[in-house]
């Protein structure tokens, strides 16, 4: 088995006149926790969004788990059965707001039901209970009926993670999961971005704008600047004058909290409770 859960080749992506990505090369393994930091603009959201076959480069190939999603400007005939074993997670708009939260996180099986059920929503009661173990896994098992708009954005990013555990994802793509979180609900999150990656074994792509969470949850980190990668490799060797290095007069974005609100710059002591197991 191909060891590899992403490989990227030469991706080039032009907007128009703007360049987002310059002939990135990147591999991750499967089952790495990885970083994907940069300034506003870096290109982080472009690539992870290539990664899931939401947008199409000019040059360059991306495989996931060893398949082809995209080559030379074209999708793969696999991106649907691809897209099934990915999990994106955004910062914004991950479920819809006008259904109970349990449907939502229902819809990571979708999947694997047939059509008829997806067009009723009728989940068998294997799914159903899969669903609540997510809930309760993420600690919202009590918003479970409630309206996805009701819930704050922690939680919903806490039911976006529990429609992953449902989809059974072997790679979580989570494109600043928590830009607009307060620290505490930061922390949670992340946690249980590296629960996932530890207990499921998938593999965890997060880009992030602070460095600090970087250094607390993500042993490697693939740095950005101007489409580029910049810097790939173990998290704690990115020292500040290398920080400095790269993001010059950016480096602020790098570090939006006060220090004291800042985790430790150390791995979590994770919850005991295994997770469930990818399918
Ligand atoms: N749909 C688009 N149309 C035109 N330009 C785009 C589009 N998406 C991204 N860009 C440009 O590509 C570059 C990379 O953007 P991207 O959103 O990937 O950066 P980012 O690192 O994710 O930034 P942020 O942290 O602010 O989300 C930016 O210059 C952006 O303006």
């Amino acid at each position: 088995m191909n060891d590899l859960a992403i490989e990227v080749t030469s991706l080039h992506k032009q907007f128009g006149e703007k360049t987002a990505l310059r002939g990135i090369d990147l591999q991750v393994r499967r089952g790495e926790m990885v970083a994907l930091l940069g300034a506003s603009g870096s290109g982080k959201s472009t690539l992870l969004r290539h990664l899931s076959g939401l947008h199409v480069a000019h040059r360059g190939s991306v495989k996931v788990l060893g398949r082809e999603l995209q080559a030379n400007g074209k999708l793969s005939p696999q991106v649907r059965s691809l897209r099934a074993e990915i999990a994106t997670i955004f910062q914004q708009f991950n479920l819809v707001e006008r259904l109970p939260v349990m449907t939502n996180v229902m819809a990571g099986a979708l999947h694997r039901l047939p059509l008829w059920r997806t067009l009723l929503r009728s989940f068998p009661a294997a799914e159903r209970e899969r669903a609540h173990e997510a809930l309760c896994r993420v600690g919202i098992e009590a918003c479970a009926w409630q309206r996805a708009s009701t819930l704050s954005g922690g939680q919903q990013q806490r039911a976006a993670i529990s429609r992953a555990l449902v989809q059974g994802a072997k790679v979580v793509l989570a494109d600043e999961p928590i830009a607009s979180l307060d620290p505490s609900s930061s922390r949670r999150v992340m946690e249980l971005l590296a629960a996932v990656n530890r207990d499921v074994g998938a593999t965890v792509v997060v880009s992030l704008h602070q460095v600090d969470y970087a250094f607390a949850y993500c042993p490697r980190t693939v740095a950005l600047r101007g489409g580029e990668v910049v810097f790939d490799g173990p998290t704690n060797q990115l020292s500040m004058e290398r920080l400095q290095s790269l993001y010059g007069g950016q480096i602020d974005e790098l570090f939006p909290e006060p220090a004291h609100a800042r985790p430790a710059p150390r791995l979590p002591e994770l919850d005991a409770a295994p997770l469930m197991q990818a399918a």
